[in-house]
């Protein structure tokens, strides 16, 4: 239920785009990633859960790790506990994919109760708004028994009221005792709900700060552009 990165290293065809991040997430945690566009959030996030291979370094995620994006990514076709089920598929039988049994349902139905959606569960995906087509997705993580959530701009794409719905649904999952780590570009979400903020530029580690006492100055820093 953790997350520990020491010296992360990673280049794309020679240029350096990671120069050695250290970032942990401790369980019951919630940590927010900020930086401008191209300082290596996402490839952070993609080494931790093992997408991308990085140069050196090491990467020790304890509990299973599952992640959410920007693009949610739902079967819209489908049902919404359809969609929160095929979290499951990593532990299922091939025959038992196509019907999913009645454990694995009730157990879908307790995540979406999670998320505060279970109201929805017989509707099909597509017709979900997309913020509560984003906690789908977070239900579908929390049915894959994911003990470390990373979230990779979970809420760039939705409205205020459904952002910070989403961004207090990571807040209250870390309380539950999971580790989250999400990368926002909405500091004033990550001031409120996380409990540390991980400020990123240039592939490194800028300043990492209690949410509560973070300097505006540092956070505005990293948004600064060079000329
Ligand atoms: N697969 C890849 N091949 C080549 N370059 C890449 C690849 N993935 C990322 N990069 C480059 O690495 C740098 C960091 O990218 P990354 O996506 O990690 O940044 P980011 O901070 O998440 O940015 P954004 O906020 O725009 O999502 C960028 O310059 C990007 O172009």
């Amino acid at each position: 239920m953790s997350i520990e990165i020491r010296g992360l290293r990673k280049s794309f065809t020679g240029k350096q785009v990671l120069t050695g991040v250290d970032l942990t997430v401790a369980p019951g945690e919630f940590v927010a990633v900020l930086g401008a566009n191209g300082s290596g959030k996402s490839t952070v996030l993609r080494c931790a859960v093992g997408l991308q291979q990085p140069d050196s370094g090491t990467v020790e995620v304890n509990g299973g790790a599952a992640m959410v994006f920007q693009q949610i990514h739902l079967v819209s076709r489908r049902t919404v506990l359809d969609n929160v089920c095929s979290g499951a598929l990593g532990r299922l039988k091939l025959r038992q994919s196509v019907f999913f049994p009645r454990p694995v349902r009730e157990e879908a139905m307790e995540c979406l109760a999670r998320v505060g959606l279970a109201d929805r569960a017989s509707e099909r995906a597509g017709k979900l708004s997309g913020g509560q087509q984003q906690r789908v997705a977070i239900a579908r993580a929390l049915c894959q028994r994911a003990k470390v959530i990373l979230a990779d701009e979970p809420v760039s794409a939705l409205d205020p009221s459904a952002a910070e719905q989403v961004v207090s649904l990571l807040a209250s999952l870390a309380d539950e005792g999971l580790a989250v780590l999400a990368v926002l570009h909405q500091p004033e979400l990550a001031k409120r709900f996380a409990h540390r903020i991980v400020g990123m530029s240039n592939g490194k580690v800028a300043f990492t700060s209690t949410a509560t006492t973070v300097d505006p100055n540092a956070v505005n820093s990293l948004y600064e552009v060079v000329r």
